[in-house]
């Protein structure tokens, strides 16, 4: 078992920290932010995210995982030292390094013997050579390895990605660095695909960018549907069989938002800029999904018969996925102002994410469970699709509506039973149902 530092405890340090230690690893967790720490140390977890504060307590329990602000301590009996900061987009939609310099000089400040130091975040190519750079005329010696371990954790199901993860992408230039990284993973039992560093470094924007193209090509196919009187969840399900193409990531809606995929796809189409590539696929993508979202708005107001100013509209969900309550890029921040400026009244409910959606939308109103959001209102839209929209009551929701209207953007029910409970629906890529005339 080794000693580990992890630098930035966000999403992927802490999940990957407190995952590390709970195999048997002695982790020790950096950051700059004193408030995050202090909480940490008493076991308190800045993010939602299902299961993680009882792994965090069991581990500090345990007197695996600690954490401090002081990167020389927690470097100093380290054989790995992991980077974990966050690697923001730029106003261009270039990543934004300078959080992983700052780090990258420290690390070469505090550098006394021999370490294994590791890319996971996500960062353009190139970017492990150019700390290795960094570390040594900070260090003023070599007597280190960068690598390249890029993390594929879903925001919602972080741990269980983590523990079961389907692959670790190691990417290397020494054997002595392959060894200390592969050893680290022999507990996970995994895929090992073992790289150099710049192959590791596109393995991850490829993924992301491959992932963000099968939703929104799923989307163009939903919107194709709309238009022949197709049903896109079939389609999907018909597509899905093929094992060339799989199942997963073909669920169509209103695009993909988060912390992730949008700041990555344009990371990507950066890099092959600058290597003077015109990356045609992406830029499509981006394009579909940044249109996508608007579909609800569309249909609202053709559901509301072309007005809703005045209307009372129930928000559920704010966040850009259940399970979290991360905001950032979420399609609410982007949908809500629109209906506002249109001057209707919305009342929203997310289960975990108002707090931080009230920091990214201007004059939200919200409210503390679905029913009230829903009382009296001229129509639902859904923009997540939590659990506990799914296993809503929906004869009791559409007796507390004024007007019988929820337009999903998530494809949550089936419209047959939509029908018979008598509702206008309005989902993604499949017909409307209009049981109800408004
Ligand atoms: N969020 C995800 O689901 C996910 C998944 C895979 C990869 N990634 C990538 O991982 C990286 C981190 O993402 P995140 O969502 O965890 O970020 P985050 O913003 O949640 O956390 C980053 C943390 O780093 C800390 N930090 C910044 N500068 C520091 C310094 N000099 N020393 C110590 N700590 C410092 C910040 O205080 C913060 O706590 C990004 O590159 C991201 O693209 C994220
Ligand atoms: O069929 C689908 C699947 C997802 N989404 C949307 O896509 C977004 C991203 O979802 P998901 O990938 O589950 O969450 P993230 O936490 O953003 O995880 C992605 O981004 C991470 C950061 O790089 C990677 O580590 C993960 O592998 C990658 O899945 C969300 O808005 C989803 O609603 C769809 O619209 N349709």
């Amino acid at each position: 078992m080794m000693n580990i530092c992890v630098i930035g405890t966000g999403y992927v340090g802490l999940v990957s920290g407190v995952c590390f230690s709970d195999i048997g690893n002695n982790v020790t967790c950096v950051d700059i932010d004193e408030n995050k720490i202090e909480n940490l140390k008493k076991g308190i977890i800045p993010i939602y995210e299902p299961g993680l504060d009882e792994l965090v307590l069991k581990n500090i329990e345990e007197n695996r995982l600690h954490f401090t602000t002081e990167l020389q301590t927690a470097m100093n009996d380290a054989e790995v030292v992991i980077i974990a900061v966050g690697t923001p987009p730029k106003e261009t939609g270039e990543a934004d390094l300078r959080f992983v310099e700052a780090v990258a000089r420290s690390i070469g400040k505090n550098l006394t013997d021999y370490k294994v130091i590791v890319t996971k975040s996500t960062v353009p190519v190139g970017t492990g050579k150019w700390i290795k750079g960094i570390i040594a005329e900070e260090a003023g010696h070599s007597n280190f390895d960068v690598a390249s371990n890029p993390e594929f954790l879903r925001e919602g199901s972080a741990i269980y990605d983590t523990m079961n993860m389907e692959r670790a992408v190691i990417g290397v230039e020494s054997d002595k660095a392959k060894d200390v990284l592969s050893n680290l993973h022999e507990p996970f039992q995994t895929n090992l695909v073992i790289a150099d560093i710049e192959t590791a470094e596109m393995i991850k924007y490829a993924a992301n960018a491959f992932l963000a193209t099968k939703i929104s090509f799923i989307n163009e196919i939903a919107n194709i549907c709309e238009l022949v009187g197709a049903d896109v969840t079939k389609v999907a399900e018909g597509m899905g069989h093929d094992n060339r193409i799989g199942k997963a990531f073909l669920s169509a809606g209103i695009g993909y938002g988060g912390s992730c995929f949008p700041k990555d796809t344009n990371a990507l189409i950066n890099i092959a800029e600058n290597a003077g590539y015109n990356l045609k696929i992406v830029k499509d993508v981006e394009n579909v999904n940044a249109q996508q979202r608007y579909r609800v708005y569309d249909k609202l107001v053709e559901a509301l018969n072309g007005d809703i100013s005045g209307k009372r509209i129930a928000i559920l969900g704010l966040a850009f996925k259940p399970n979290t309550d991360d905001m950032r890029a979420a399609p609410s921040i982007d949908i809500i102002p629109k209906l506002h400026s249109d001057g209707a009244e919305v009342l929203a409910y997310d289960p975990v994410a108002m707090k931080n959606a009230k920091k990214e939308i201007a004059g939200l109103q919200t409210v503390e469970s679905y029913e009230q959001a829903v009382q009296d209102a001229d129509a639902v839209i859904i923009l997540t699709d939590w659990n506990e929209f799914k296993e809503m009551d929906l004869q009791d929701l559409k007796s507390k509506l004024r007007h019988p209207v929820m337009i999903d953007g998530r494809n949550m029910f089936p419209l047959e039973q939509m029908e018979n409970l008598g509702f206008y629906y309005a989902s993604i890529g499949r017909k409307t149902v209009k049981a109800a005339q408004i």
